[in-house]
C-alpha cells in the first residue's frame, strides 16, 4: 500500500524535454535512450521507482538559488532578500515514462559565513546546478570555484553538471547577448548544460527542472540496468565455477572408487 498522494498532473514527464541550446547541452536527442524506454515499458527499472536523487545548488550570495527553487516548487517569488542560513532543500516528485521519479534539491548559502555548514551537505549529489546572475560577471567568474568545491565531495564521472544564468528579466537583449558568449564557453569547459532563467516571470524554470528531473533519471535508470546486467554475469561466472567443482568432486570420488 502507498501512502504517497499521486504524482501531480503537471510533474509528468512523457518525452525527453529539449535542451537550451545545443552548443552547451550534456546531451542532444530528441527521445530517452531506446534501453530506458524499454526498460520503463516493462518495468525493468529495479529500485529507481523508490529512490530520491540528491541535486545541490551552489553559487554567490544573491544570485538568486533560493528564488529559483521557489518559484518551481512553490510557484512563489519575493523580491526581499532572505539570505539562506547553511542549507534548506525541497522534495519533487515526477513521473518519468510512466515511473515515479523523486528530487530532493537543496538550495545552499552563498554567503561566505555559512560556506562551510553548507559544503557537508555537498556529497552524494546525483546533479550540481551552478548559479550565477547575468547581470553580475563576477557571479559568472566564481562559478569555476564553486564547482571545485562541490566535486571535492562527489565524484566526476558520476554527476551531471548544469550551469544556470538567472535574473534575465532585468538584461536588456545586447547586454545578454554579450554576457551568454562567456556564459557557454564557461559551460563548455565544464561540461556542463546551460540555461538562462528568470524566476520573477518564471522564464524556463520549469523547462529547466523537467531537463534536470529527465536527464537524472536516466543516468539513474542506466546504471540500475548496467548493475542488473554486471549481476547476470556474477551469476554466470558462479554457475560455471560451481559445475567445475562438481567436475572436481565427481572426478576425485570416480579416483576414490579406483
Ligand atoms: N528581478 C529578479 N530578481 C531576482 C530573480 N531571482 C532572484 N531575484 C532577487 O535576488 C535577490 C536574491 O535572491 P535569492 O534567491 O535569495 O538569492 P540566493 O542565491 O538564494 O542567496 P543566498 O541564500 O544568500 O545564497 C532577491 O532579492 C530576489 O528577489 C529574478 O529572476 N529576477
Ligand atoms: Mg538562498
Amino acid at each position: 500500500m502507498s501512502f504517497l498522494p499521486p504524482v501531480r498532473r503537471d510533474r509528468i514527464i512523457p518525452n525527453l524535454p529539449q535542451c537550451y541550446i545545443k552548443e552547451a547541452a550534456l546531451q542532444c536527442k530528441d527521445t530517452f535512450h531506446s534501453k530506458v524506454k524499454r526498460a520503463c515499458q516493462d518495468q525493468r527499472t529495479g529500485t529507481v521507482g523508490f529512490k530520491i536523487s540528491k541535486i545541490i545548488v551552489v553559487g554567490d550570495l544573491a544570485v538568486g538559488k533560493t528564488c529559483l527553487i521557489n518559484r518551481f516548487c512553490k510557484d512563489t517569488f519575493d523580491k526581499n532578500y532572505k539570505a539562506t542560513i547553511g542549507v534548506d532543500f525541497e522534495m519533487e516528485r515526477f513521473e518519468v515514462l510512466g515511473v515515479p521519479f523523486s528530487l530532493q534539491l537543496w538550495d545552499t548559502a552563498g554567503q561566505e559565513r555559512f560556506k562551510c555548514i553548507a559544503s557537508t551537505y555537498y556529497r552524494g549529489a546525483q546533479a550540481i546546478i551552478i548559479v550565477f546572475d547575468v547581470n553580475d560577471i563576477a557571479s559568472l567568474d566564481h562559478t569555476k570555484q564553486w564547482l571545485l568545491d562541490a566535486l571535492k565531495e562527489n565524484d566526476p564521472n558520476n554527476v551531471l553538471l548544469f550551469l544556470v544564468g538567472t535574473k534575465k528579466d532585468l538584461s536588456s537583449a545586447a547586454q545578454y547577448m554579450r554576457v551568454e558568449q562567456d556564459a557557454i564557453k564557461m559551460a563548455k569547459e565544464m561540461k556542463a548544460e546551460y540555461w538562462v532563467v528568470s524566476s520573477l516571470t518564471g522564464e524556463n524554470v520549469n523547462e529547466f527542472f523537467f531537463r534536470v528531473a529527465s536527464l537524472t533519471f536516466e543516468t539513474c535508470v542506466l546504471s540500475e540496468l548496467e548493475k542488473s546486467e554486471s549481476r547476470r554475469i556474477g551469476d554466470v561466472v558462479r554457475i560455471n565455477s560451481n559445475s567445475h567443482n562438481l567436475y572436481e568432486t565427481k572426478k576425485n570420488k570416480a579416483n576414490c572408487c579406483k
